[in-house]
């Protein structure tokens, strides 16, 4: 069979280009475009943690003075210079190709020649521009037709600590995940509901300088200890009238590199230092409190022992994922995997630098049994990819900041888009998540978790 020699030539890669533009921390970072033969068009932007994994691919920035070093016109120069004269003339459905020739051509284990901010700008570019020229949204040809697409259901932060905020809190994201509502735009509602509730329980606890913003739009109060922040969403989400635990569970993201010592190899928590021991448990203690569905990063990322021993204690209940533990990298994944390290993975794509590759690692985590979570970073841009990544890939669950900041609301503004685009033909992960019937999209079907 195959398509008409015209149509063919319609997803030819006709020209790439690259910028410079901010991202939400008022930092440069890199823009890709691609145009296709047949007038098929893909914009994508690198985004930037602040709180990054140490094995994650190289963000390459530049070493000059101007925006103090910070800077990513190397970047942009990889793409205008080296990059875009080998993509030219290629099929731009061609993704695993594509991928793995800029991999090539960057020839590094961490992409740090050619960035993998050059290149996540590219990859995601491609996509949507062979989308774009199918004329289908990127969710629906990065997850075909004919099965159902799950709407996430979104981990929203917001009470910021860590090297998120400014504030005294250990972990680093407090998060909310409204399950008991019957579509995502109801999800969506409830989030708010209890984020503007939250703003006077803050307000009259700790004064109007609480309800500054972090990074990612939460609120970064003036807290000492976790258990504030907890018992604070947990007011909050009463008092917006929902059963904690019910309608609305809580997740964090410990991010735990940040306040492990190595010298002392310990954690500094709430103050005091604990052993790994003492760490796991305060977290045992944490999920018989509070109804947490979700802890990310629980130990510093090299520890998969400790990961494993917390997955064994709790992992019947709770999610424990591996952002920093993994960086969205197969090999560590599959050691992951081997350990029983975790039962849940985060996924970032501009941790391993390309679509092909957050794919495989999507898919080999949902095959092992692990849940997987779509996220962005801490510094951010109004690029959307994430949320057609997330209902394309079915992984039924998003997180991506408070519901505030523009740069957020990107990315929940387009899965309500996408809500209303595909009507009757999605469902919501909520009560499918509590339930614990999320369905994986994998390389070999569906597959249930
Ligand atoms: C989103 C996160 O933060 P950053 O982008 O700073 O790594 C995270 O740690 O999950
Ligand atoms: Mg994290």
């Amino acid at each position: 069979m195959g398509l008409p020699a015209e149509l063919y030539g319609d997803f030819v890669i006709e020209d790439v280009r690259a910028r410079m533009i901010l991202d939400s921390r008022g930092n440069p970072t890199v823009e890709a475009e691609v145009v296709t033969r047949g007038g098929g068009f893909g914009r994508a932007a690198a985004p930037a943690g602040a709180s990054k994994g140490s094995h994650e691919a190289l963000e390459l920035r530049d070493e000059g003075k101007a925006f103090k070093g910070k800077g990513v016109s190397r970047a942009v120069y990889n793409i205008n210079s080296v990059i875009a004269p080998r993509l030219r003339g290629l099929d731009s459905r061609h993704q695993r190709l594509i991928d793995s020739l800029m991999c090539q051509l960057d020839g590094t284990p961490n992409k740090s020649r050619l960035g993998a901010n050059a290149i996540v700008a590219v990859s995601l570019a491609v996509a949507k521009a062979a989308a774009d020229t199918a004329s289908v949204p990127l969710y629906e040809y990065i997850g075909g037709v004919g099965g159902t697409f799950i709407l996430p259901v979104p981990l929203l932060n917001i009470i910021n600590g860590g090297a998120h905020a400014g504030n005294e809190l250990s972990f680093q994201e407090f998060m909310i995940m409204p399950v008991g509502a019957d579509t995502f735009s109801d999800a969506i509602r409830i989030a708010v509901e209890v984020y503007h509730t939250l703003k006077g329980v803050l307000k009259e606890k700790y004064g109007a300088m609480a309800v500054n913003v972090g990074d990612e739009g939460g609120y970064a109060p003036p807290m000492k200890k976790n258990r504030e922040a907890l018992d604070a969403l947990i007011k909050a989400i009463s008092k917006a009238g929902y059963t904690p635990g019910q309608e609305v569970l809580l997740a964090l993201d410990a991010a735990a590199s940040h306040f492990y010592d190595k010298s002392r190899n310990a954690y500094i928590v709430d103050g005091e230092q604990l052993s790994r021991e003492e760490l796991l448990e305060y977290y045992m203690r944490l999920v018989d409190e509070y109804p947490i569905a979700s802890i990310e990063d629980p130990f510093y990322e090299e520890d998969f022992e400790a990961h494993a021993e917390l997955t064994s204690r709790i992992g019947n209940r709770v999610a424990i994922v591996g952002d920093d533990l993994y960086v969205t990298n197969l090999e560590r994944l599959r050691k992951g995997v081997e350990m029983r390290a975790t039962n849940a993975a985060l996924l970032k794509v501009n941790q391993i630098g390309t679509l092909t590759e957050a794919m495989d690692y999507a898919r080999a985590a949902a095959a092992s049994g692990m849940k997987v979570i779509v996220s962005h970073r801490s510094g951010e841009t109004e690029d959307t990819a994430i949320a057609h990544i997330a209902v394309g890939m079915r992984t039924g669950f998003i997180k991506t900041g408070a519901p505030a900041r523009g740069e957020r609301t990107a990315k929940y503004n387009e899965l309500l888009r996408i809500e209303e685009e595909l009507a009757g033909d999605a469902v919501y992960a909520g009560r499918l998540a509590l339930r614990g019937l999320i369905y994986f999209y994998t390389a070999r079907g569906i597959l249930q978790a």
